[in-house]
């Protein structure tokens, strides 16, 4: 815990710079409503975590910050999303383009069967860039903010697969900034790691906060308390408390986030 601070115990979420903002947002699967009006504001470049009893909406709610449940058959969305004031969900919005400044990295690392050079090059790639020079000097950069460079910089083009379940994830990591998001959406990033990868992990959402507006998704209320500056609990699709960490850990406003935190359900 002490390495990583707790400046955020003085944040208010009233000093912060908005990043996304959840104006009545309802979603259903065919004819079950899953959230239920969700109003949020996420701060820009501060760590926010997604808490609460498996099957709330956690999850459910990340996915609609890059429109991930657009893939979903019979998912339907009402309400607003604005990414830096412009509404994601408008017509014309370019949803590539989104998911570039809204990236994600999923429970289960994913690189792809490639090298572990092409995997962080790999969105470059598709934006057309080839200059070598370029890849080159993206790839390093972005190895390094993945906190990975140290261990793989002898070996690029050894197979991604290779490398140990917490490297993966840190590889995914790398390949998700190399394109420059504004948004990391991270939903349990470390529950399929072992302590030590996790111990990583965590560090390096510290690191990645000067840069990026991250969201977590995690069921592991530890985790929440110690990186994330804000922290959200969700029950059964609804938005029941949000506010700082700290305050909301030590001095829950709501019964429903007490019975939470003190392990009462859940
Ligand atoms: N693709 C889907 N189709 C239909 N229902 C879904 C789908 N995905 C999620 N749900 C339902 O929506 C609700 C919210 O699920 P979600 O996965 O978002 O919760 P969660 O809080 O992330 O849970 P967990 O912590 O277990 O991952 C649950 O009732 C779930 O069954």
């Amino acid at each position: 815990m002490s390495s990583l601070g707790r400046i955020s115990d003085t944040l208010k979420l009233e000093n912060e710079k908005t990043s996304l903002e959840v104006k009545d947002l309802k979603l259903h699967y065919g004819e079950k409503e899953a959230l239920h009006g969700i109003n949020l504001v996420i701060p820009q470049k501060r760590v926010t975590a997604f808490i609460g009893p498996s099957g709330c909406g956690k999850s459910t709610l990340l996915r609609c910050f890059n429109r991930m449940n657009d893939l979903v058959d019979g998912c339907r969305i009402d309400g607003q999303i604005l990414l830096e004031n412009q509404n994601i969900y408008q017509r014309g919005v370019d949803v590539a383009d989104l998911r570039r400044r809204v990236g994600m990295v999923f429970q289960k690392p994913n690189p792809f069967p490639k090298s572990i050079y092409e995997n962080v090059a790999y969105g470059l790639r598709i934006q057309g860039i080839n200059k070598k020079r370029v890849l080159d000097e993206t790839v390093e950069w972005a190895l390094k903010s993945a906190a990975l460079w140290d261990e793989v910089k002898d070996r690029l083009d050894d197979s991604a697969l290779g490398l140990s379940g917490g490297q993966q994830q840190r590889l995914v990591i790398a390949r998700t900034v190399a394109v420059k998001p504004e948004v990391l959406l991270l939903d349990e990033p470390a529950s399929a790691l072992d302590p030590l990868s996790t111990l990583k992990i965590e560090e390096l959402i510290h690191e990645l906060k000067d840069e990026y507006t991250i969201v977590i998704v995690t069921h592991n209320m530890q985790q929440a308390a110690r990186v994330s500056d804000y922290t959200a609990f969700m029950y059964m699709g609804d938005m029941i408390e949000f506010g700082n960490t700290n305050e909301l850990f030590t001095n829950p406003a709501k019964k429903q986030t007490e019975d939470y935190i003190t392990g009462r359900y859940g």
